[in-house]
């Protein structure tokens, strides 16, 4: 696989295409970053984009991940002081899940969104936004119903990070689009290049198919997670073998959660994924392709069962190394 193949697989948008061709012609030492809100536990959501940051360190990339603790305060995610004890939990996840050590830089937002030189540029980037850009932006990150002042900051403070941290690629997942649209819009008014970013598809909630997993609703598998509480919540998940119009939103489809998880999680990590299968049933299944497993659930061949009882043991040996690694 080259390194564009590498940077570009499992993404939903990259901003712009012939910008990400000039990276991945020579990649080395070239610089991204994911930035988190520090929630304490990494889920599988979280895990898309730490893919992401493997693959990129794999074609040569150095790699920041940004504690985002004064943007979680921003958001209203809890005290200053209770988001910052999460923070360093979440830096001990990443490292348990795998990525390079040596290679990746922890960075919290507090080292340097708070100096002067900061400070000061944030302020000429509220002059050139109106706040209906800034609450646009915000649409899929803000938590609660209205908007604060707090949370028009943020997706400003999201963009100048880009150019303080020094990177040359931002990645997140889909939320974050409008985010790096507006850092695209807004950096260069302070003489700064607009950035160049990559989109990774969001996965849905297990139970129901609809909206993204999260941490705080709905259905999640975390790297804290038992063999137990995976097969349990693997089993219970929503996986229609056809396409299903969410009954909820008029022709809106939900999303295959379980798909989701075999295309981006268990077929970039497994070069065959084995879906055992008594012989009175037609024996094992092997795939080497996610299209095929995904054409065999659509034909029937396989039943979803099955391919959840695979699902669970494949994510398990995901997640085990990292669960064993923090029990320690
Ligand atoms: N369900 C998901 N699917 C894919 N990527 C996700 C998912 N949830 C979060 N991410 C990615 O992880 C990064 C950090 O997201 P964030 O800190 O908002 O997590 P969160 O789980 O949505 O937070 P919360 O649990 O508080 O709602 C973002 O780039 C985001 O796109
Ligand atoms: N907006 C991201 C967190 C983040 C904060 C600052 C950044 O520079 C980057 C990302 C989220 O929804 O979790």
């Amino acid at each position: 696989m080259d390194a564009h193949e590498r940077i570009t697989r499992n993404t939903a948008e990259v901003v712009t295409e012939e910008e990400i061709e000039t990276l991945a012609d020579d990649p080395d030492g070239k610089r991204a970053y994911v930035g988190y809100e520090p929630s304490g536990v990494l889920h599988i959501g979280h895990m898309l984009t730490a893919n992401k940051l493997i693959d990129l360190q794999e074609a040569g990339f150095e790699v920041t991940v940004l504690l985002a603790d004064v943007h979680a305060y921003l958001n209203d995610k809890g005290s200053f002081a209770e988001i910052r004890s999460t923070a360093e939990r979440m830096r001990d996840q990443f490292i348990a899940y795998g990525l390079d050590e040596s290679n990746t830089q922890f960075v919290l937002g507090s080292d340097f969104q708070l100096d002067e030189d900061y400070t000061l540029d944030l302020h000429a980037l509220e002059l050139e936004t109106t706040l209906a850009r800034a609450e646009r932006a915000m649409s899929e990150i803000k938590s609660g119903d209205s908007v604060k002042v707090s949370q028009a900051v943020y997706p400003l403070m999201q963009a100048l990070d880009i150019p303080y941290l020094g990177v040359d690629l931002a990645v997140g997942g889909m939320e974050q689009r409008k985010v790096h649209m507006l850092a695209r819009d807004v950096l260069p008014s302070i003489d700064r290049e607009p950035p160049t970013s990559l989109h990774t598809p969001l996965i849905a909630d297990l139970g129901t198919g609809r909206g993204k997993m999260s941490s705080s609703t709905g259905v999640t598998i975390s790297m804290e997670d038992s063999r137990e509480a995976i097969e349990t919540k693997v089993n219970d998940a929503y996986c229609p073998p056809t396409a299903d119009p969410d009954p909820t939103e008029e022709g809106v489809e939900r999303e295959n959660p379980v798909l989701q998880v075999f295309e981006y999680h268990v077929f970039p990590r497994f070069e065959t994924v084995v879906v055992e299968r008594p012989d009175e049933y037609g024996g094992d299944l092997e795939y080497e392709a996610y299209e095929t497993l995904e054409a065999d659930l659509e034909s029937g061949e396989l039943h979803p069962e099955d391919a959840k009882g695979a699902l669970a043991a494949y994510l398990d040996r995901l997640i085990a190394p990292g669960r064993e690694q923090l029990a320690e």
